[in-house]
Formats: C-alpha cells, sequence, structure tokens
C-alpha cells in the first residue's frame, strides 16, 4: 500500500508575499480552479501573513480577505478551503469570518517558542467545527528539545496536525530529520513541513521531512511564495510518485495549473538571488524580502547587509519595521 502524504498548496497565501498580497478575486478564482480541478486535497488562502494581515506593517491586499474566501470557497468542488492565522494580528473575528465564507481548516501559526499563544484560536477553530493545525514558525531558531515541547503543547490544545515549519528555508536536510523525527515521535497527531527554497533544498527538506515521518508537506505552484518561494507543488508532485508516495493529485494536471495559470500572475517569480539566498544564510524571514529591498533602494545600502542584520538580531516576523530602522543605521555607519 502506498502511503498518502497530504499536500497543502499555499500558492494563495504563501504566494501572496510574492506578489505584495495583489492577487485579484478573480486569480483567486482561477487558480482554485485548476488546483481543485488536478485534484488538491487543501489550498490555503489568504493575506501572506494571515487573517488580518492587510494592514501598513505588512502591506494591504488587493481585496478583503472575505471576498477573497468567497471567490475560493465558490471555486471549488471537492478541496477543502484553509487559512492561516497568527494569533493577535488575525483574531477571533477573523477566524468566524473565514469559517462562515467556508473555511474548512485553519493553521495557527506562532514563533515557534510561542505554542501557548495559540491555544485560544485552536479552541475556537474546534468550536467552529474546523480543523486546526498548529504551525510552528521559524524552527531553526531553536534546539529541538524545544520543537518537540511546542508541538505537545499544540497537541494538547486539540490541534489535529502540527508543523515544523522551515520559514527562514535556512535548514539543511540532518536538521529536518532530526527534527520531524523527533516530533513524530513525541505526539500522535499527523506532522506536516513547510519548506522554503532559499538555499535551494525546499524539495530535499520535503523529502528528507516524509523519511522521517511527515505525514503533510506544503508547495506552492512555480515555488510562488516568500523570499526564494516554497517548495514546488507540481515538482513534489512528480518526485513523490515516483518515490512510492500517492498524493491523489494529477500531475500533468497541476503542471498546466502551474505553468498556464499561476505563472502568468506571477510578476516578479521567486529565485534564488543573491538577497534571497541571504534570507536563508541569515535565517530571517522570507517575508522580509520585498521590504528589504525597497530599505536598501530608498538608503541606499547593500539589502544583504540589512538582512544579515536583521539575522544577528534575531528578529522575528512582525519586526518588518526594524528593517528602516537598520537600513537607516547602516546608511549612516557609510
Ligand atoms: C508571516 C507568516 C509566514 O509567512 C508563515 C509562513 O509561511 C512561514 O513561516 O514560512
Ligand atoms: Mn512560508
Amino acid at each position: 500500500m502506498m502511503k498518502k502524504i497530504r499536500l497543502i498548496d499555499t500558492t494563495l497565501r504563501d504566494g501572496m508575499h510574492a506578489v505584495s498580497h495583489q492577487f485579484s478575486t478573480e486569480d483567486v478564482s482561477a487558480v482554485v480552479k485548476a488546483l481543485d480541478d488536478a485534484g488538491v486535497d487543501t489550498i490555503e488562502v489568504s493575506h501572506g501573513d494571515g487573517l488580518g494581515g492587510s494592514s501598513f506593517q505588512y502591506g494591504f491586499s488587493k481585496a478583503t480577505e472575505e471576498a477573497y474566501l468567497k471567490a475560493a470557497a465558490g471555486a471549488m468542488t471537492n478541496a477543502k478551503l484553509c487559512v492561516l492565522l497568527l494569533p493577535g494580528i488575525g483574531t477571533h473575528k477573523e477566524l468566524e469570518m473565514a469559517a462562515n465564507a467556508g473555511a474548512k481548516v485553519v493553521r495557527v501559526a506562532t514563533h515557534v517558542t510561542e505554542a501557548d499563544i495559540g491555544e485560544q484560536h485552536i479552541k475556537i477553530a474546534k468550536s467552529l467545527g474546523m480543523e486546526a493545525i498548529g504551525f510552528l514558525m521559524m524552527s531553526h531558531m531553536v534546539d529541538v528539545d524545544k520543537i518537540v515541547e511546542q508541538a505537545k503543547l499544540f497537541e494538547s490544545y486539540g490541534a489535529d496536525a502540527v508543523y515544523v515549519t522551515d520559514s527562514a528555508g535556512a535548514m539543511i536536510p540532518t536538521q529536518i530529520t532530526e527534527r520531524i523525527a523527533a516530533v513524530k515521535k513525541a505526539v500522535s497527531i499527523p506532522v506536516g513541513h513547510h519548506a522554503h527554497d532559499n538555499m535551494g533544498l525546499a524539495i530535499g527538506n520535503s523529502i528528507a521531512a516524509i523519511q522521517a515521518g511527515a505525514d503533510i508537506v506544503d508547495g506552492t505552484c512555480r515555488g510562488a511564495g516568500a523570499g526564494a518561494g516554497n517548495a514546488m507543488t507540481e515538482v513534489l508532485v512528480g518526485v513523490l510518485d515516483k518515490m512510492g508516495y500517492a498524493t491523489g493529485i494529477d500531475l500533468y494536471k497541476i503542471m498546466d495549473a502551474a505553468d498556464d495559470i499561476v505563472m502568468p500572475r506571477l510578476h516578479r517569480p521567486p529565485m534564488i538571488t543573491k538577497e534571497s539566498l541571504s534570507i536563508g544564510y541569515a535565517g530571517v524571514y522570507g517575508s522580509f524580502l520585498l521590504h528589504a529591498l525597497r530599505a536598501a533602494d530608498k538608503f541606499n545600502v547593500d539589502a544583504r547587509d540589512i538582512l544579515i542584520e536583521m539575522g544577528r538580531r534575531k528578529t522575528v516576523g512582525g519586526q518588518e519595521d526594524m528593517i528602516i530602522d537598520v537600513a537607516y543605521e547602516l546608511a549612516n555607519r557609510k
């Protein structure tokens, strides 16, 4: 029997970072229709920083979250609609709105040391009848024991699955293997992995995760996502099939979705560049990329220096405003 790997496509959420949150509701309908038709199990749609992310701090979305979700729900026949929520950026109000608009799954994303701030949202999601997944971000920043502790917290709150997330695309396969294997041993809920390609390892790390026991992996079409992007959904489908795992996704249809539907909508397709590689190397959020490029331009400094300094200061998601401070300081040092 082939093991079934659940593939969650986040082109319309992580991919929002790659288009500065400017997909239209028509884009959402077209991409969801193609993914659903290809057999994708779960499709995530939200602002790149999750529900409530549309703001000065993170960048405004082209449409409201409700309009995106209604467009997605209306274009789906079989897939489950998923949203991302970072407690504090999104609140129970956005979660209720999402459930009413048709979302069946929520990923409650916290910094890897802060699962406790997700307890309330996991419980609210369950009371709304949703599947609730704990999503531990920036898991390269702590050791294995800490990740295990935090994954167990999510399980104790009633999460249906828990993720080890490489937000910065900073880890190498052995680090993924040890983290996933340890979490898998410690919890009895499914374990997922979300990879970024800043160091060219997104597919390799996803394979390492699956071989270490992961049950769920994330992908985006054409790798659309923060930094150098994510593991490509269409590549995962081909590779997993070759490895003898079932995804339930039609390879030709997902290739068509990626090349014909998603690619023309990416004005700046993510790729490994000196800046996105620096994100992986420095271990900072992929979503810092466009902010750092803009600040580098404005203050006439090297974006790599900004990112390396952000890494040295151990900044985490939500500290995008510090990019300006760092650029300003670097410019004054010159
Ligand atoms: C800021 C939210 C973030 O983009 C979530 C995510 O995809 C990650 O941590 O990689
Ligand atoms: Mn991501």
